[in-house]
């Protein structure tokens, strides 16, 4: 059954006199797929970063699992049911993709903060200690599509491998709400195929943003389209009400779609 899990609610984000957010609402479903598209500053990677808590919003508010989590730092959001992917890849190179998994899984568990590095010294003990965390690598591995290549270093891994290991990283804290950035950046035709297939397997059990450059790939997964432009929304609706709208054929579309 499909329900809110985010709900976002007349943000703004100002950086001195520029609104990069103004006055956006947005609601995420379970099992659905919300699209946001804009040219380049429109304020979508902004957006993301008021929905995860790394941005504190001028105004407005967010709630996820209908408890409100405006100001919250990003940890307690994480906590509270969300996942995001960043632009900037978090992966850690010379490590191999299982460990990589774990440790975003294990920074679900840990009361100190994100460090990696004096983590990994103390992986095997926490490992075989956390049956849990186990079984949560072991399905984020899996549902990623990287079962074969979870003993592969991640530095050795195709670059739509590395963005496949940057979603199981951010399943392994299992979240209920998903924000990714340009998942498909930079990949050819057949990985960015595999990750159009991924996410679709994914998000029957999530609630899913998505800020994407490719169009093709965003008009195959949307269920829902919001388009931003310096800040504001200009449109918002179903995949065939956004390609048939004047307004963004000319400020963002094209004819192309
Ligand atoms: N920390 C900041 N301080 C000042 N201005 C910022 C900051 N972050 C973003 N901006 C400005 O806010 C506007 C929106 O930027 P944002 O990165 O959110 O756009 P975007 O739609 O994600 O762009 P892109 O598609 O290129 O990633 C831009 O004008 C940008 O220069």
């Amino acid at each position: 059954m499909s329900e809110v899990l985010l709900s976002a609610t007349n943000l703004v984000k100002r950086f001195g006199g520029l609104a990069a957010v103004n006055d956006v609402s947005i609601d995420l479903w379970r099992n659905r797929i919300h699209a946001v598209i804009g040219p380049n500053g429109a304020g979508k990677s902004t957006l993301t970063h008021l929905l995860s808590g790394d941005l504190p919003p001028t105004t407005g508010s967010v709630s996820i699992g209908g408890k409100d989590v405006t100001g919250w730092a990003p940890e307690r959001i994480s906590h509270q049911g969300l996942g995001r992917s960043y632009q900037k890849t978090n992966i850690f190179l010379p490590f191999t993709v299982w460990d990589n998994v774990r440790l975003a899984a294990q920074s679900r568990e840990a009361q100190s903060p994100w460090n990696p590095l004096g983590w990994f010294s103390d992986t095997r003990r926490v490992a075989t200690k956390s049956v849990a965390t186990h079984a949560r690598c072991e399905r984020a591995i899996e549902l990623s599509g990287l079962k074969d290549r979870r003993r592969a270093v991640a530095s050795t891994i195709s670059h739509g491998e590395q963005r496949q290991l940057e979603i199981a990283m951010t399943l392994a804290t299992e979240p209920q709400v998903l924000l990714l950035d340009e998942p498909l950046a930079g990949m050819g035709v057949a990985e960015a195929e595999r990750m159009v297939a991924l996410l679709l397997l994914i998000k029957r059990e999530h609630a899913m943003l998505l800020v994407e450059h490719d169009m093709d790939a965003v008009f195959a997964l949307a269920d829902r389209l919001t388009v931003m432009v310096n800040g504001q929304v200009i449109a918002s609706g179903t995949p065939a009400e956004i390609r048939a709208d004047a307004g963004v054929q000319a400020a963002y579309l094209g004819e192309e779609h």
